[in-house]
């Protein structure tokens, strides 16, 4: 795969836990490349950046203390960092997620992050993964249709089929017709927004594994390169 161009005019949409930060067994502690926050302060100024992420955005507040629009909860939420928000949650979905949620089995090794509407089952500290798995499964066929289980890094989620971080930027991309979206992300939900910007968008998976995206950068430190590039002049055309 090629390295990703340096666009024009872009909008960038870059989602948080394996692309701006290194993954951590604690979600709280999951901070940023030291060298992250300047860099989307100074980003911020010449071009509209979003941050789309499956966290609940108060979670940000602290961990990327920069006032950036974003979008939550895989789509579900959206305001902005440190500002207000607002969660999209129709009421049948919420009496959904709360009726799985009273119902989830107690697991050894399971940890449930709650976020409002929504949580997430987190097993990246048990010590056996795959009984986690296979505890939880009786549980995971209680999921109805209208709900997709998401299966991401050492964490399973619970959301509306028709409701993701496809159909989130799309919409913001919508109000901004002459930029180029640029979209990075590093897990399973982010390949909903490399489908949806397909057409338009330069699309950044980091690190391995198949993906929809156009183009791969290896980690969050090459993601950090890659966005340094939009601080300096292009280079004078040859
Ligand atoms: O869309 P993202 O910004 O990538 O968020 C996806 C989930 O990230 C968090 O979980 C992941 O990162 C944790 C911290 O490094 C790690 O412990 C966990 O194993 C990962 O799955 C977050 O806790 C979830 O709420 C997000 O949905």
């Amino acid at each position: 795969m090629a390295y990703p161009p340096r666009v024009e005019k872009p909008l960038f949409f870059l989602d948080y836990d394996g692309t701006l930060a290194p993954f951590a067994p604690d979600p709280k502690r999951a901070r940023p490349l030291p060298e992250v926050p300047a860099l989307l302060e100074a980003l911020r100024r010449h071009h509209p950046v979003w941050i789309v992420t499956g966290r609940r955005l108060e979670d940000l507040d602290e961990l990327l203390p920069v006032p950036l629009p974003a979008i939550g909860l895989h789509g579900l939420q959206r305001g902005q960092i440190g500002g207000p928000r607002e969660f999209v949650v129709p009421e049948v979905v919420r009496r959904e997620l709360a009726r799985l949620r009273a119902a989830i089995p107690h697991v050894p090794g399971l940890w449930i992050e709650d976020k409002g509407p929504t949580f997430a089952l987190h097993y990246r500290q048990a010590p056996d993964e795959s009984a986690v798995l296979r505890a939880l499964e009786p549980w995971l066929a209680q999921v109805p249709d209208t709900l997709e289980v998401i299966r991401g890094k050492k964490v399973i989620e619970l959301r509306p089929r028709d409701v993701h971080k496809g159909t989130a930027v799309r919409a913001v991309a919508a109000q901004w017709p002459d930029r180029t979206p640029v979209y990075i992300g590093d897990d399973t939900t982010d390949e909903d927004a490399f489908r949806a910007l397909a057409e338009r968008g330069v699309t950044i998976k980091v690190g391995d594994g198949a993906t929809a995206a156009r183009y791969r950068l290896p980690d969050e430190s090459a993601v950090v390169a890659y966005l340094r590039q939009y601080l300096t002049s292009p280079p004078a055309p040859a």
